[in-house]
């Protein structure tokens, strides 16, 4: 049966400095939630802290109701995998599997069925008896998944699962990652930095900077209704505007019910029209194209828009040159809406102090 993982206020300080201010998060049985930041935002810290490998300053965390506090690692029914799977590798792959079973000393008859269980899981069944040398990167990261799963733990922590691998292998990856948890249902804890591994595998993915959690939501939540600048430049491509009066004014664009401060738009809710005067667009200057295969990424000087806008045009479009005149209208429309962010906050800065998102307003 899965479990939950309640986090409550964790603090941590490491050599003097905090390292983790006030993480509180909720981890919902079966889940899988992905802690994603920037290097040193303190994702590994929560990690270890749930595994046992670091003790909080203050706070808790509980897993399935009980207290980790005080519980040694070995004890605490939760597989890791870390980023360089930390396999044995002079020992075969069944040895590398069965290691977990023999340390809870559990007998030959069940240790056996359940490796094989385990290399079944993750479709690798013919290979106990090679070494594990012997194998891809990717196949060994499998082994390490199997064997962080043999013992069927309550929680499974990933830390940087993928990074070792190529692109195309960790495309591959992250689907067999969801796979397998959604089959085990493992309550699950990932780190990474990569913003397209965490928003394709999870359920819910929270954001750190600077020890804090800024946002959590589900992928489509926090790509798409960022509650800081933070969150939505750590996401992808923004457009921050401000918002003043109902209006985004870069854009004359009315916006209903929204308060004075600044608002996300994403290149791909933006579209070019080749006519700068058409009706519902903002005349532009195209400053320069560049172009990434799918799509092209086009920079326009807006007047009175202090920054220049960044525009996403789909491959099939027509692409206009650096220099031309062309118009700019929000295409972001229908369930779409443009996120509030608080008047209080400078977009060029990365705020330290989490600020809540205020409800949207529709377009
Ligand atoms: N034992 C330690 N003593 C002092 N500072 C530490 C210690 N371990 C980690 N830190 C610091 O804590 C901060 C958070 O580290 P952490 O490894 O949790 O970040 P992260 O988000 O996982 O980064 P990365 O993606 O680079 O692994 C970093 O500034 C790091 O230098």
């Amino acid at each position: 049966m899965s479990v939950s993982v309640e986090i409550d206020a964790l603090n941590v300080h490491l050599g003097g400095a905090p390292i983790l201010r006030d993480v509180t998060l909720t981890v919902p049985a079966g889940s899988f939630v992905t802690l994603l930041g920037p290097s040193g935002s303190g994702k590994t810290t929560t990690l270890n802290v749930l595994a046992g490998f670091t003790e909080p300053t203050s706070g808790s965390a509980l897993l399935g109701g009980r207290p980790l506090t005080g519980v040694p690692p070995e004890k605490r029914d939760i597989g890791v995998v870390f980023q360089n799977y930390a396999l044995f590798p002079h020992r075969t792959v069944a040895q590398n599997v069965e290691f977990p079973l023999l340390a809870r000393k559990m007998p030959k008859g069940e240790r056996r069925e359940r490796v094989a269980r385990a290399l079944e899981l993750v479709r690798l069944p013919e290979v106990g008896g090679r070494r594990v040398q012997s194998l891809s990167g990717g196949q060994q990261q499998r082994i390490a998944l199997a064997r962080a799963l043999v013992y069927e733990p309550a929680l499974l922590l990933l830390d940087e699962p993928l990074a070792a691998l190529d692109k195309q292998l960790r495309e591959a990856m992250q689907y067999e990652l969801g796979r397998i948890q959604r089959e085990t249902g493992t309550t699950t804890v990932a780190v990474t930095h990569d913003q397209t591994e965490a928003l394709s595998m999870s359920d819910l993915v929270a954001i750190m900077n600077g020890g804090r959690i800024e946002q959590i939501g589900t992928p489509e939540e926090v790509y798409h209704r960022p509650a800081t600048p933070f969150v939505a430049q750590f996401l992808g491509e923004a457009n921050l505007l401000p918002v003043s009066g109902g209006r985004v004014e870069a854009l004359a664009l009315p916006v209903e019910g929204a308060s004075d401060g600044f608002t996300v738009v994403r290149p791909e809710d933006l579209a070019l029209i080749g006519d700068p005067d058409a009706a519902g667009a903002v005349p532009a200057t195209v400053d320069g194209v560049v172009f990434q295969g799918p799509r092209s990424r086009v920079t326009v000087t807006v007047p009175g828009c202090a920054e220049p806008l960044v525009v996403t045009v789909p491959a099939g479009t027509e692409v206009p040159g650096a220099g031309d005149a062309v118009g700019v209208r929000y295409c972001g429309g229908g369930a779409r809406t443009l996120s509030d962010l608080p008047p209080t906050t400078d977009p060029s800065k990365s705020p330290n102090e989490p600020v809540s998102a205020a409800p949207g307003a529709a377009l």
